[in-house]
């Protein structure tokens, strides 16, 4: 192994109970909310299909025309408790906030710009309410949190000349200023998920992340960090030189998951994905007939493939710039929610089985319970099961209560049969099994 100043600085899991909690609440939203709601992904009478979040950088809008957009911003629909009872209702344990996203728009009223929610017709402090509503009916908050800072004019992608470096220093320290005004306003968030990392001025300040990293640690004990903020001292990302993941749990998993067969390596460490409902709009857009866009049955299997690796999901929300929800995101919290009411026992405190995944569906564990999540029934009416040498099965039952049998058919596999009244969603059969040794 080389030697690290900035690596990894703990091997293997965390343990602790902020930690096991993180794991166990499993199923997240993010929010994406910010001045980019305003255009909703058109400029200038144009349409842009990229991401609504980046439509300064699609539209090439001049940063000061960007600001402009604070005079409009006005939500008057919002209402944080609406929003955390949406939130409670889908069956979330955690909601992530774009506190600044790439914009350099401020959800708090931040001292250390102009760019934020106090110099707005609304003036109030958003993230205040929404950590205030979120707590209050038991939701952890955690904060997304943009270094690359559009706004700041001491942003730099790449350090190429001594300027270049002085400001960057400037702009390291106004970062700093803004996470510990974060961590000191709201002392009750979890979690910093940090975006925005990936360029090469922040590759090669490593020192700096890993001092975020700390410093927010002894702000606020216990809270967690996600692995997309960190680089070590030769720029390596997520991962250090040696290998070690660096932060708490790996965050690469963006609109994409692992494969449950080839990528089992995934389950040896933390990990949270994160997922849009259409192809890729984080934050809100006019138009989603632009791109394909998930129905809630997809969104359901995304959340039941991370948690049968062993990861977290995070599904997106883009609120609209009045404040509500569009129709379709309200749709699919709510199918979420329903399905979750009754099936939540296979989703929260589960984890990777290792069992041989099959084609009907995925399998989490808890304990000594397996649970089978059935997403494609065969038309056999059979549904294989393969056990690791020395597992047997003693019991099957659906979630809903109705048995159904299992017959060994050879050393170490099954046959469970579908329920005689199969329900017309995803459903789950819940397997009590015996380990030999
Ligand atoms: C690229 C990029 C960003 N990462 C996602 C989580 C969104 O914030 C998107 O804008």
């Amino acid at each position: 192994e080389v030697e690290l100043k900035y690596g990894a600085d703990r091997l293997g899991k965390r343990q602790d109970p902020a930690m096991q909690k993180f794991r166990e609440n499993r199923l997240g939203a993010f929010i994406h909310w910010g001045l980019y709601a305003i255009p909703g992904g058109e400029w200038n009478n144009k349409t842009y299909h990229g991401a609504a979040e980046w439509l300064k950088a699609w539209a090439k809008v001049p940063t000061m025309d960007w600001l402009e957009l604070m005079k409009q911003w006005n939500p008057q629909q919002f209402d944080a408790k609406k929003w955390a009872k949406m939130a409670k209702e889908m069956g979330v344990k955690y909601v992530k906030i774009t506190t600044k996203h790439h914009e350099g728009f401020c959800l708090w009223p931040s001292k250390y710009t102009e760019y934020t929610v106090a110099n707005t017709p609304y003036k109030k402090d958003i993230l205040g309410e929404l950590v205030k509503a979120y707590n209050a009916v038991g939701i952890d908050v955690h904060f997304y949190f943009s270094v690359l800072d559009w706004s700041h004019p001491d942003w730099r992608s790449s350090i190429k000349t001594q300027e270049d470096s002085i400001a960057f220093q400037r702009f390291l320290t106004f970062t700093d200023n803004q996470l510990k005004e974060l961590a000191t306003r709201y002392p009750t968030v979890k979690d910093f998920w940090f975006d925005g990392t990936w360029d090469a001025s922040i590759k090669q300040n490593g020192w700096w992340t890993a001092h975020v990293e700390r410093m927010l640690k002894e702000m606020l004990p216990g809270v967690t960090i996600n692995s997309r903020l960190r680089a070590d001292d030769y720029g390596k990302r997520h991962f250090d030189s040696n290998g070690h993941l660096m932060g708490d749990y790996e965050s690469a998993y963006e609109r994409r998951l692992p494969d449950p067969v080839k990528d089992l390596h995934v389950t040896k460490w933390d990990w949270e994905a994160c997922m849009t409902i259409p192809e890729n709009q984080w934050g809100y857009h006019k138009d989603w007939s632009l791109s394909y866009v998930k129905n809630p049955t997809e969104v359901l299997a995304r959340i039941v493939h991370a948690v049968s690796m062993g990861g977290n999901m995070v599904v997106n929300f883009g609120p609209q710039p009045d404040g509500d929800f569009r129709p379709e995101e309200k749709k699919i919290a709510d199918f979420i929610g329903k399905w979750m009411k009754k099936n939540s026992e296979c989703i929260y405190g589960c984890d990777y089985a290792g069992w041989e995944k099959q084609d009907w569906g995925y399998y989490t564990r808890k304990s000594n319970q397996v649970y089978m999540v059935v997403f494609n029934p065969p038309y056999s009416g059979q549904l294989t099961v393969k056990t690791p040498k020395g597992i047997t099965i003693t019991t099957a039952k659906t979630l809903t209560g109705e048995q159904t049998q299992v017959t060994e058919t050879t050393r170490n596999e099954y046959n469970v049969s579908l329920p005689k009244n199969m329900p017309q969603e995803p459903f789950v059969i819940k397997l009590e099994v015996k380990d030999a040794q």
